[in-house]
């Protein structure tokens, strides 16, 4: 099993380095266990707005995506056709995806939590749909008003339309490490319910630590778990960056061979059911972190910087997004000088 492989790489990785072998021999370990190619899903228009409280104006969720497809971003999670009722930030879904600009080699799945939702989408000119499912009951009942099993059979009838509609469908599975009502999530419980999404059909399952408790080892037991039910070329990293560990638990993810990271620009997002969590990870960092090993991502990181700042100053707050930070900061610094040279 890859997968089981992988981790014991890891951790004799980890074993070498206390020994003292070397930084870079170390680095040369996770740049050799990492992919060539990673796709990078921006959720930043949906799971980064979903839970801001003042209302934002769909032409600038619209901008938001258009710049970031020129950023070079090729997935972006536009909107999601949840009840107004439960997330009324994004009760202008139908108009976001009508009024974006589809660049072409750009998906852009939104979220379908019953097939209302889904029928809305499918009008709205959907070509790709997400749903979403938690490895905790109570997660479950707070977030769609159902049991895990009355969620997978909601899904069922989804992934019967969306296959006679020609769309393809994304899973997510929320909680998958621990849940802010039950705490900690068992491996196999978040592996059963990412098995149930993939054999409904769901060509990806995102994983996700909703609200950001992972820590690099219970992401790769969570991954390994998952791995023996879920092949992990269908599987992604969905880290939010609570705790601080979004980007090392996002390598983890790479080290045990997964090749998809859903990220958020500037760091934005949260969960309205999760109280607590922070944004997910943020882009920026995460393509900087590819950088560095020399992945590959396709992303424009100073376009994508712009973008940050561009959301930031629409919703009148900082990044927290740490490479843009500092790549602002850098900037000013820069023309500083040039003024006072
Ligand atoms: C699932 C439901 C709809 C059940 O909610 P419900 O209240 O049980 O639904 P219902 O079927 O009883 O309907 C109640 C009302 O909502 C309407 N309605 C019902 N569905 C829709 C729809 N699709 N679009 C528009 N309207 C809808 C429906 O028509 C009705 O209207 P009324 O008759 O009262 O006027 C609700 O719980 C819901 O929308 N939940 C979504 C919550 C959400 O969006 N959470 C955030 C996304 S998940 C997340 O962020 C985690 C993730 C994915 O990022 C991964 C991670 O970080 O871990």
């Amino acid at each position: 099993m890859k997968g089981r492989s992988l981790l014991t790489l890891l951790r004799a990785s980890l074993g070498r380095r206390a020994l003292g072998s070397g930084a870079s021999q170390v680095k040369e370990f996770l740049g050799a266990s990492l992919p060539d190619k990673v796709t990078i899903v921006e959720v930043g228009p949906r799971d980064g707005l979903q839970n801001e409280k003042q209302t934002i104006p769909t032409r600038v969720k619209v901008e938001l995506i258009d710049r970031l497809g020129q950023a070079g971003l090729k997935v972006i999670e536009a909107t999601s056709f949840v009840s107004p009722k439960w997330v009324p930030q994004l009760a202008d879904s139908a108009d976001v995806l009508q009024q974006i600009t589809k660049q072409p080699g750009v998906r852009y799945p939104v979220l379908t939590p019953n097939m209302k939702g889904l029928q809305r989408a499918l009008a709205a000119g959907a070509e790709e749909v997400a749903i979403f499912a938690a490895a905790s009951e109570t997660f479950s009942q707070r977030n769609t008003n159902c049991t895990i099993d009355e969620s997978i059979r909601r899904f069922s009838d989804i992934s019967q339309a969306a296959k006679e509609a020609n769309i393809r469908v994304r899973g997510y599975v929320s909680c998958a490490v621990g849940c802010p009502y039950e705490g900690k999530v068992a491996p196999g419980a978040a592996a059963d319910v990412a098995a149930r999404l993939y054999d409904l059909g769901c060509f990806e399952v995102s994983m996700g630590d909703t609200t950001g408790v992972g820590t690099p080892a219970s992401i790769a037991a969570m991954f390994q778990a998952c791995s023996e039910a879920v092949p992990l070329s269908a599987l992604a990293a969905h880290m939010h960056d609570t705790y601080g560990q979004g980007c090392a638990n996002v390598l983890t993810a790479l080290q045990m061979g997964v090749s998809v990271v859903d990220s958020s620009v500037a760091g934005l997002g949260g969960c309205p059911y999760s109280p607590g969590a922070q944004g997910n990870v943020a882009t920026e960092d995460v393509v900087y972190m590819l950088s560095g090993f020399g992945v590959q991502h396709g992303v424009d990181l100073e376009r994508l910087v712009d973008v940050s700042s561009f959301i930031c100053g629409a919703l009148g707050q900082e990044p927290s997004a740490r490479v843009s930070r500092a790549m602002l900061a850098a900037r000013q610094r820069s023309e500083t000088d040039q003024l006072s040279a």
